[in-house]
């Protein structure tokens, strides 16, 4: 749950918020149901980049990814209205919408990532996250292929790979994006299905071409309201912000703190 009132910013005080389209979700609860039980926490996580404070984690195992691949084909192909995942990918699905926010992406935000962000990003609101956009990019032949470096509307980000077979698409992170000397060496990582890629969303990255096959990946920004209403992540100033619905973008109207008078004797 989310402390205070949810809030976007305003549409022109930050041209970057990667607006979205919202449609009526779809309940799934007994898919759900069963894919939970595949839910695997239990191997360790792996540093992929001290210096530039990236992670690998285990996060679904692989009868789970492809089971939700399945799901998210059977929604690709059915009629019901669909907002893309952002303004840089065309494919792919919002979780919110297939009805998987709530049952899958908040437990796995609350008891499976903070722990771990809350030790590995103190500094980013690692420990303060409470809300997230989730979504799920595609990449095909005669769709997407390949992503431009970009940062993240987001604090903390978690991108798990899903699947099928593919060749080519790997990730690639180079600085903050704050920093002067941005991606002079560019770091390449690889895809392992099931296993998340935990990095701040300050941090360049892109995806590189798609070989062959098609790569689902789900990807997950996680935010903290803390820090973003003070610094909007995208452009760096103090968000001039208006009433939203559900998460909105993550940035919240903080509430006046209440004094009981009763207890003041
Ligand atoms: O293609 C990918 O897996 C990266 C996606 C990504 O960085 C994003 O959607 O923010
Ligand atoms: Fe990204």
């Amino acid at each position: 749950m989310m402390m205070g009132k949810p809030m976007k910013v305003t549409r022109d005080s930050c041209q970057d918020r990667l607006n979205m389209k919202t449609t009526t979700p779809v309940t799934l609860t007994v898919f759900l149901r069963k894919m939970l039980m595949f839910w695997d926490t239990r191997s360790l996580t792996m540093v992929v980049s001290e210096g530039r404070r990236i992670y690998r984690v285990p996060v679904f195992a692989a009868p789970f990814c492809r089971a939700l691949l399945q799901e998210l084909e059977h929604f690709e192909q059915s009629d019901l209205p669909k907002g893309r995942p952002n303004t840089m990918n065309n494919y792919g699905v919002l979780l919110h919408e297939l009805g998987l926010d709530e049952p899958l992406v908040t437990p796995l935000r609350e008891r499976f990532l903070q722990p771990l962000t809350a030790l590995l990003y103190p500094d980013c609101g690692g420990g303060r996250l409470d809300s997230h956009r989730a979504f799920v990019v595609k990449y095909a032949p005669g769709q997407d292929r390949a992503l431009g470096c970009h940062y993240d509307n987001a604090e903390l980000t978690l991108n798990v790979a899903l699947g099928k077979a593919f060749t080519g698409g790997a990730l690639y992170f180079g600085d903050l994006f704050q920093a002067p000397a941005a991606l002079t060496e560019p770091l390449e990582v690889e895809h392992l299905v099931g296993q998340g890629v935990l990095h701040r969303g300050g941090q360049l990255h892109g995806a590189r071409p798609l070989g062959t096959g098609e790569r689902w990946n789900l990807v997950v920004w996680l935010r903290a309201s803390a820090v973003r209403n003070r610094l909007c992540p995208m452009c760096r100033r103090e968000p001039d912000l208006v009433d939203d619905e559900g998460f909105g973008d993550g940035f919240t109207r903080e509430e006046p703190t209440t004094v009981d008078v009763c207890a003041l004797t």
